[in-house]
């Protein structure tokens, strides 16, 4: 596969210590913009010195593996830092359907990050910190529907039970997007503010127009060791915790996407670790079953190589997973773009944090496409479903409108 690295001049990159920045969103010079922000901490970014279109198909995320290594392998790199995320670093979005087109990796001009207490600026090339404006609210906001009518969304939800108590598959994902329309260019720094400040343990993200606040690591890879935290299984905030614990629906519903999980790294590591059982993760809008998986790879694999691996999990597929995705689009009847598809940053050691895209919308001058989805198991209830991505949705929704 060709990666026309020989067009680009080697990147000339600098990573020095800076002292706290604050907030690191409200650092943003303008509506272009690359985030990655969990409890305060993490990368934001602006500027590009490179960036590429991955090439749809089954290999894009080896292509886009092999285009870093060859745009970080000739840089020159003064790294006076040496943590994971100091050097060059790239975000990423890649589409959940690898057929797709749309996925994007970035090579910002300028990252300033904080991780435990310790923050950095990064430049690449000239350090030229560019024109700042001010990040103005999107005022008022209309929602219409997406490709679905709730209805037709909830007549779906009926169709994939059928397919699923006939014994063709035991979970499948299903999503629906709701289109929002704001009178002017929607600017994704006041969202992401409001996400990051209303959801600081979730990952705010934006990258290439995707902005969105999801409590899905996929993975975090820092050396050898990596982390997921798997969700699955969802009840509203304020409802009482052991109806989720005790919903069989729910349970198995999780068991599915923490076993997609365990599978997909097996072959990876020298040792995994499993909870026996999910915990709560609790949210201003929702609660999620949630597994912590932690593991030490058994070599170098980067972080796009695990990424690989996982995408996509049962959280936002189904199981089987072939059989799940071939469903997907026949009941959406919708291209999902970047949503549940894998959003983040890698470094030049391959290490980084990539989330799944969820809790997101894809942004488009005054436009904004957003999705949420629900795991669909045979006992699902079409209307509670519905209920559900409607409190998924208000993750997004308090972000446009504040
Ligand atoms: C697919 C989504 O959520 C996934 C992650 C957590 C819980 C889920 C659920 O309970 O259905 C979904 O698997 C979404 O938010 O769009």
């Amino acid at each position: 596969m060709s990666v026309a690295l020989g067009l680009h001049p080697p990147l000339v990159v600098r990573t020095v210590p800076v002292r706290d920045p604050g907030d690191l969103i409200s650092l943003l010079p303008g509506p272009a913009s690359y985030t990655w922000v969990h409890h305060g901490d993490g990368l934001v970014a602006w500027g590009e010195a490179l960036r590429v279109t991955i090439p749809p198909g089954p290999g894009r995320f080896a292509w886009a593996r092999d285009w870093l290594a060859g745009a970080f392998g000739h840089a020159d790199i003064d790294d006076q830092v040496r943590r994971p995320g100091s050097g060059p670093v790239a975000f990423g979005s890649f589409t959940f359907d690898p057929a797709s087109a749309g996925s994007v990796l970035v090579v910002p001009r300028v990252v300033v990050a904080r991780r435990d207490g310790q923050a950095w600026l990064t430049t690449v090339g000239e350090e030229n910190l560019g024109l700042v404006t001010p990040a103005v609210p999107p005022g008022r906001i209309r929602y219409s529907d997406g490709a679905l009518t709730a209805p037709g969304w909830e007549h779906a939800v009926a169709t994939a039970v059928r397919h699923i108590t006939s014994g063709e598959l035991e979970k499948v994902v299903l999503a629906r997007d709701l289109i929002a329309t704001a009178d002017t260019d929607i600017d994704p720094r006041v969202p992401l503010a409001r996400l990051a400040a209303r959801y600081p343990e979730c990952y705010t993200f934006s990258v290439g127009g995707l902005i969105g606040a999801t409590p899905e690591l996929l993975v975090r890879h820092t050396g050898r060791a990596i982390e997921s935290l798997v969700l699955a299984g969802t009840i509203p905030s304020g409802a009482d915790p052991a109806t989720l614990f005790d919903s069989p629906k729910d349970r198995y519903e999780h068991t599915c996407a923490v076993a997609s999980v365990e599978a997909a790294l097996k072959p990876l590591c020298a040792e995994l670790d499993v909870p026996a059982a999910p915990e709560l993760l609790s949210l201003p809008n929702v609660q999620h079953l949630a597994s912590r998986v932690t593991g030490r790879l058994d070599d170098g694999a980067s972080v796009l190589d695990v990424v690989a691996a996982l995408h996509p999990t049962a959280a936002v597929g189904g199981t089987p997973t072939d059989d799940a995705v071939a469903l997907i689009p026949r009941l959406e009847r919708m291209d999902r773009g970047g949503y549940a598809g894998p959003v983040g940053w890698i470094d030049a050691q391959g290490d980084g944090e990539w989330g799944i895209a969820l809790r997101c919308a894809q942004l488009d001058g005054p436009r904004a496409r957003l999705f949420a989805g629900c795991g669909i198991m045979g006992g699902s209830d079409p209307a509670a479903e519905l209920a559900e991505a409607q409190s998924k949705f208000r993750a997004m929704q308090y972000a446009l409108e504040g």
